[in-house]
């Protein structure tokens, strides 16, 4: 059995690949919890079989991972390998294009192998709603070409509610009726998904125009990816909603050499 981990800035995701997919689906067990309630992971981890591999993506720090690795130890011993995932010049048939390819965020590199072995010989356009908001490019020939960060939609709302007098924590968020809001919240999140939707349509128009009649997909993964969805707006570019692609990321790299 094996235990996927994808530790990002705002949640921790975890899933058990099944053995027989095609029957049971994607994952035998899953589940997420914020960053802070890391603990109540031991509950949920001491009913699963005790893993031979352990794979973590971890982008929220070195404090993080301790306390992970603790947990860990803590749950299943010291019997299971864990492997912390890096991002390396190349894993799974993707080569990563970063100029120092070891500082791609790992979680970033996880995605865009989950993309590649969902969708294969396609040019994919991985947009990850998170606490950051990622938009990379897989072209056709596997390659990582490099992307966009910036801030994700929760973290952009938040930030004007730290950094102004007169706005508001954004608690929910509900369908806008329409984008020129006629009230302070409503005025946010049109600000905000426009943002994260206006950045993802400017990266798929830039690659169209550097790259014109090449067929291509865009997969949007993260938190914040359910919210956005409906408000993108990507011509004749298909649009697949992914859930837990670091994780499917993880689950291709595990089952190819390091
Ligand atoms: N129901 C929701 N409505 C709006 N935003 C959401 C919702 N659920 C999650 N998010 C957003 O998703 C982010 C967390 O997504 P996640 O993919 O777990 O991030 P990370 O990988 O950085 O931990 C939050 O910061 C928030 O912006
Ligand atoms: C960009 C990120 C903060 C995204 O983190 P997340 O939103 O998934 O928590 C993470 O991938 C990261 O720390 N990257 C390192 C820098 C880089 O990719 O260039
Ligand atoms: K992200």
């Amino acid at each position: 059995m094996m235990l996927l981990i994808d530790a990002g800035n705002t949640r921790i995701k975890w899933a058990v690949p099944s053995d027989h997919p095609q029957r049971e689906g994607r994952w035998r067990q899953q589940g997420a919890v914020a960053r802070g309630e890391l603990q109540s992971l031991a509950q949920a981890w001491a009913a699963l079989d005790r893993p031979q591999r352990i794979c973590v993506s971890n982008v929220a720090g070195p404090a993080l991972r301790e306390s992970l690795q603790q947990l860990l130890q803590q749950v299943f011993g010291s019997g299971p390998v864990i492997e912390w995932f890096a991002s390396t010049l190349e894993r799974a048939g993707l080569r990563n294009g970063y100029r120092d390819p070891a500082r791609l965020g790992c979680d970033r590199f996880a995605a865009a192998i989950g993309a590649r072995a969902l969708y294969p010989d396609e040019e994919l356009l991985v947009a990850t709603c998170g606490t950051a908001t990622t938009i990379d490019v897989v072209s056709a020939q596997g390659v990582f070409e490099g992307g966009m960060i910036l801030p994700g939609f929760g973290t952009m709302a938040t930030s004007l509610a730290l950094n102004t007098a007169q706005l508001p924590q954004i608690d929910e968020v509900t369908p806008l009726a329409g984008i020129f809001a006629d009230n302070t919240v409503e005025a946010i999140v049109s600000g905000c998904i426009a943002a994260q939707v206006g950045a993802i349509e400017h990266a798929l128009a830039a690659r169209e125009r550097a790259h014109p009649h090449t067929a291509r997909r865009c997969l949007l993964a993260g938190g914040a990816g359910l919210v956005l969805a409906p408000y993108l707006v990507l011509g004749e570019t298909p649009l697949e909603k992914v859930d837990n692609l670091v994780l499917i990321g993880l689950h291709t790299a595990m089952n190819h050499a390091g």
